[in-house]
């Protein structure tokens, strides 16, 4: 089966942006701008957590679709996947501040 990675899909998303073409539903979102975009996260969003409650098929549709959406954004608003890399590396192997939370015990 044809897999996709997340860089070839921001990959994709960035050159979109740079050279824009006709009947591309990225340079839709482009177009209609950030809030459209924002718009379709929150959309996208809420239908992983639909999905998730429904079948493992439609969360997979559901996160594929948040994810192509995300990567649009991040274009549209200039940051790379390097930064988002970096930021989750910077949390590598951290302990988890779990513990500074109130009421984390599962009640027995
Ligand atoms: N991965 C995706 C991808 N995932 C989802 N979508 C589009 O996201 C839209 C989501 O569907 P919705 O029903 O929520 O939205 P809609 O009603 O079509 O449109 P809205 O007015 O609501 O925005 C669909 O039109 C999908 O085609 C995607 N469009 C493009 N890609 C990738 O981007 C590449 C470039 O695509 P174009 O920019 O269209 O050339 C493609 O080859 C794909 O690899």
């Amino acid at each position: 089966m044809a897999q996709q990675t997340i860089e070839s899909l921001y990959e994709q998303a960035l050159v979109r942006k740079n050279q824009p073409e006709e009947n591309s539903y990225t340079n839709y979102l482009y177009t209609k701008g950030l809030d459209k975009i924002l718009k379709k996260i929150g959309e996208e969003s809420t239908e992983v957590i639909l999905g998730a409650k429904n079948t493992n098929d439609e969360l997979i549709y559901e996160t594929a679709d948040l994810l192509f959406h995300l990567m649009v954004l991040l274009v549209e608003k200039g940051v790379s996947l390097d930064d988002i890399k970096n930021e989750l590396g910077s949390r590598a192997g951290q302990k988890s501040r779990l513990h500074e939370r109130k009421n984390w015990r599962v009640e027995e």
